[in-house]
């Protein structure tokens, strides 16, 4: 379906008539890391279900919340569960909360989530900085940019070449090293699958082969919107369980375990993006 420029609006407006913060930065918390909205100070927040125009979330481990507030005395917006493909909805509703940040005059998307690992260097519990992504999805037209052009938010055809800001990728690699959590952190491309199922080995040896190193069921559609109408965007993966890649392999995973890693690791993702947040330049 297409949404008009005014529900984009309407939906601006109503979130700015009720909360006093005005962010520069939003973050997407993935599954698990919903705790990073948690830390904001005086907070603003709204069920999913309370926000006229928004999707809501069905997923385990997301909670459905739009947090307003600081981080390091910089006003941030957190959505505490996002929306996937998987769950049935159309990606020009994934992506709605997106152009909605723009309008309220957000410069920055943060987007981390979990991702299973194709890349041999990268362990469970490993974060990886998303130097690129490969949406096949996308590839195949499931884009969120398909459909007639709002020519306020963005072109025709955008550039991807560079959407993930290299500036905040080298900051945060600084960061990792002066937290001395540089041996969990490296860059690597993320691959975007629709799910909900995991992948056959005959596809994990396919992605590998592709270059992917790290594999999961969102973020693309996100990041390809945020591109579009201009905000600098960075990226991470919490890297979840090593993807299943032989035939002798009887290892298999599962939501859960996704879960469990995230519980495990979510303070150390929180401080590195409390940290980008708090050094970059808005
Ligand atoms: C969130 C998530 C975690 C994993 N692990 C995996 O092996 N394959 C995926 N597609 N995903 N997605």
């Amino acid at each position: 379906e297409h949404i008009s420029h005014d529900e984009y609006q309407k939906t601006a407006d109503w979130l700015r008539s009720h909360t006093k913060h005005r962010p520069l930065v939003a973050i997407i918390c993935g599954s698990g890391l919903g705790m990073l909205a948690d830390t904001l100070k005086c907070q603003d927040s709204f069920d999913y279900s309370d926000i006229p125009g928004f999707p809501q979330s069905t997923v385990q481990g997301h909670a459905g919340r739009l947090v307003f507030g600081e981080l390091k005395g910089k006003s941030c917006v957190c959505m505490q569960g996002r929306f996937h493909m998987y769950e049935g909805h159309s990606l020009i509703k994934t992506t709605f909360p997106i152009r909605v940040f723009k309008l309220m005059g957000v410069e920055t998307l943060i987007v981390t989530n979990a991702a299973g690992s194709l890349a041999d260097g990268l362990q469970p519990g490993d974060i990886m900085i998303i130097k690129d992504h490969i949406n096949f999805p996308g590839l195949v037209g499931l884009n969120p940019l398909c459909g007639p052009n709002d020519e306020k938010f963005g072109p025709r055809f955008p550039a991807m070449s560079g959407c993930y800001d290299k500036g905040l990728r080298s900051l945060m690699m600084e960061i990792a090293k002066q937290m001395g959590v540089a041996g969990l952190v490296q860059e690597g491309v993320y691959a975007m699958v629709g799910g909900p199922n995991f992948e056959t080995i005959a596809e994990a040896k396919l992605l590998h082969r592709l270059g992917v190193d790290a594999v999961g069921m969102s973020t693309a559609p996100e990041v390809v919107v945020a591109t579009h109408c201009g905000l600098r965007v960075f990226g991470l993966s919490l890297i979840t369980n090593k993807v299943v890649k032989s035939y002798e392999d009887s290892e298999s995973v599962n939501h859960e375990g996704v879960l469990e890693v995230g519980r495990l690791r979510s303070q150390t993702v929180q401080q590195l993006v409390t940290e980008l947040i708090s050094t970059m330049e808005i």
